[in-house]
């Protein structure tokens, strides 16, 4: 049985729109999610991406149960996630980035000390956890602070750290490394790759941060209005771009970059002694590099594959060109072999 099943999923919005609107507008409607089906099993970490409104956070909204579908149905570890909210709760981990789940006049502690309680932790078993946690997460620093006195980077590691300490099966985290700054993003990407490796959990992170999903997400899932646009891993969707890749090339002594005759090898751009040459598929990287080696002498050769943000960026853009051709016959989900791996920790 799948953790997360999600078959034909509608969400619709009525709005009443502008205060001012004129006596012919009628009340707006908005699709939010239009018939989406996605299949998520225990030990995948799926990257949820999508444009801003794509409606990302309106299907972790159903999947958790806080929002009733209008059509489709949704069965999270064969539950539906709002009729059997008590039991799904104790399935589940939820964080949403600006909202925190801590109670907001008490000590961070306290907070944690009631959730023991609400899960009927054993002591032993919490106090390993909150050790285990405050590795990663260094909570114990601020402990003894007031909610609503926590920075934003610590506040989201401590609700980031009460999402797992029940250890749900299924983690769903919006934008958890929003705002964060680089050293804290570090860690909590190292506790989301360690929870990944045991294998023991299914979980969804929805994020701008494309250095996160690069990091951590095997698997992608790119909305788009409402809809499913990729499911797939996260190489078919970097390879979209037919494994294109460049190669920047700076000869030393400040000398124009070299005219490089090759098939499958053009130049992009020329900027003084740099050049940005594109390589086809199938170019080998190594007869490129003796190539320019021999024309002249090289300061530095650069050679980047493709990366997620520009093939977003051009999807978001409304490039679905190479995306229809690249999609993948069957989702992840459907074919266990196809299934990625879990990552390994940044
Ligand atoms: N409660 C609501 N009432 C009316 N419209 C809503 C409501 N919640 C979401 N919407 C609309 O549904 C669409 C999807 O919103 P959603 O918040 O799911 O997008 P998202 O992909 O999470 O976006 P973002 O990346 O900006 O957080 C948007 O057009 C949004 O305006």
């Amino acid at each position: 049985m799948p953790a997360i099943e999600v078959r034909g999923v509608s969400k619709r919005f009525r709005s009443r729109g502008p205060l001012f609107r004129r006596r012919t507008e009628g009340p707006r409607e908005t699709v939010a999610l239009d018939r989406v089906d996605l299949e998520i099993g225990t030990g995948e970490f799926v990257g949820l991406l999508g444009q801003n409104g794509a409606g990302k956070s309106t299907l972790i909204r159903v999947m958790t149960g806080l929002m009733v579908p209008d059509a489709g149905e949704v069965r999270v570890l064969g539950l539906d996630p709002n009729r059997d909210q008590v039991r799904n709760a104790r399935n589940i981990g939820v964080t949403f980035g600006q909202r925190t789940q801590l109670w907001w006049d008490l000590r961070a502690r306290d907070s944690f000390e009631i959730l023991r309680d609400m899960y009927g932790l054993p002591a032993a078993t919490y106090t390993r956890r909150m050790r285990e946690l405050d590795d990663f997460l260094g909570l114990s620093a601020f402990w003894d602070t007031q909610a609503r006195h926590l920075s934003l980077g610590q506040r989201v590691r401590c609700d980031l750290a009460a999402a797992v300490l029940h250890r749900p099966v299924l983690l769903f985290l919006d934008e958890p490394t929003i705002g964060l700054d680089i050293l804290v993003k570090d860690q909590v990407r190292a506790m989301l790759a360690d929870l990944a490796g045991t294998g023991d959990h299914a979980i969804v992170l929805t994020t701008h941060d494309v250095a996160d999903v690069e990091a951590l997400c095997p698997r992608i899932v790119l909305i788009d209005r409402g809809r499913t646009l990729f499911d797939g891993t996260l190489a078919d969707l970097t390879g979209i771009g037919g494994g294109r890749r460049t190669v920047v090339v700076e000869l030393a002594g400040g000398r124009a970059a070299p005219e490089v005759r090759m098939p499958g090898v053009r130049l992009l751009e020329l900027d003084g002694a740099r050049a940005t040459y594109a390589l086809e598929p199938g170019v080998s990287q190594a007869r490129f590099a003796a190539r320019v080696l021999a024309a002249d002498e090289v300061r530095a050769i650069d050679f980047e594959g493709v990366r997620l943000e520009d093939v977003l960026r051009s999807i978001y853009a409304g490039d679905h060109r190479a995306l229809n051709a690249q999609r993948p016959a069957a989702s992840p989900a459907a074919s266990p072999a196809a299934r990625p791996s879990a990552p390994t920790p940044p």
